[in-house]
């Protein structure tokens, strides 16, 4: 099942603090993204975890390629973490469509690019699977087998509500409203799920 998705980013007052879409991979095939003018999205190089903008550009759409394809293609195609950061004066707009397999599909190193020289870096899943794993885990990996979610699932979700609880962010001005999928997620936490990967 493929959907659609417009996500909304209100301007923060701490974009210091927090993040509109926290780091993640795309649990999809493929994902095809429309984006207005302000931009912000990031991508992480693989080689060292530097974050780089996705700028804008007029009437272009932005593809990325999803775990899906990581998995099928035994890791010679990589699914880019990615994220969202925020800004204190402008609102912004995207809209992902995410193209996914049947539920029943199962998602595996395809033959062709195995062999004793490149062994299968992924154990073999259903996709429905992955995608529950996903939403009920706290500790699903790709590495482990966990699922085809999110390598950081476990931090992905911190409301507000959470955020101002914990002190130590100093998050007690903080008042933004929830953007892209309702969540923020401090920069703290994704220091924490960096090491932790
Ligand atoms: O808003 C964006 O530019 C990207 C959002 C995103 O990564 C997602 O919805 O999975
Ligand atoms: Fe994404």
């Amino acid at each position: 099942m493929s959907f659609l998705r417009i996500n909304r980013y209100p301007p923060c007052p701490r974009p210091d603090l927090a993040l509109g879409v926290g780091q993640h991979k795309d649990v999809v095939v493929l994902t095809v993204l429309a984006q207005d003018e302000v931009g912000r999205l990031q991508v992480s190089r693989r080689s060292d975890g530097v974050w780089f903008p996705v700028r804008p550009v007029p009437n272009a759409l932005v593809i990325n390629l999803g775990n899906c394809i990581e998995i099928w293609t035994n890791d010679n195609y990589w699914s880019a973490e990615h994220r969202v950061v925020v800004n204190t004066t402008r609102e912004r707009y995207s809209i992902p469509f995410f193209l996914l397999p049947s539920h029943d599909v199962e998602v595996k190193p395809l033959d062709e690019l195995v062999s004793p020289e490149s062994p299968p870096r992924r154990r073999r899943q259903r996709r429905g699977r992955g995608l529950r794993h996903r939403s009920s885990s706290s500790s699903s990996s790709d590495e482990d087998g966990g699922g085809l979610g999110f390598t950081n699932s476990s931090q992905q979700n911190v409301s507000l509500a959470q955020l101002d609880d914990r002190g130590s962010t100093t998050s007690t001005d903080l008042k933004c409203e929830g953007g892209g999928r309702g969540n923020w997620r401090t920069i703290e936490d994704d220091i924490a799920s960096w090491s932790s990967v």
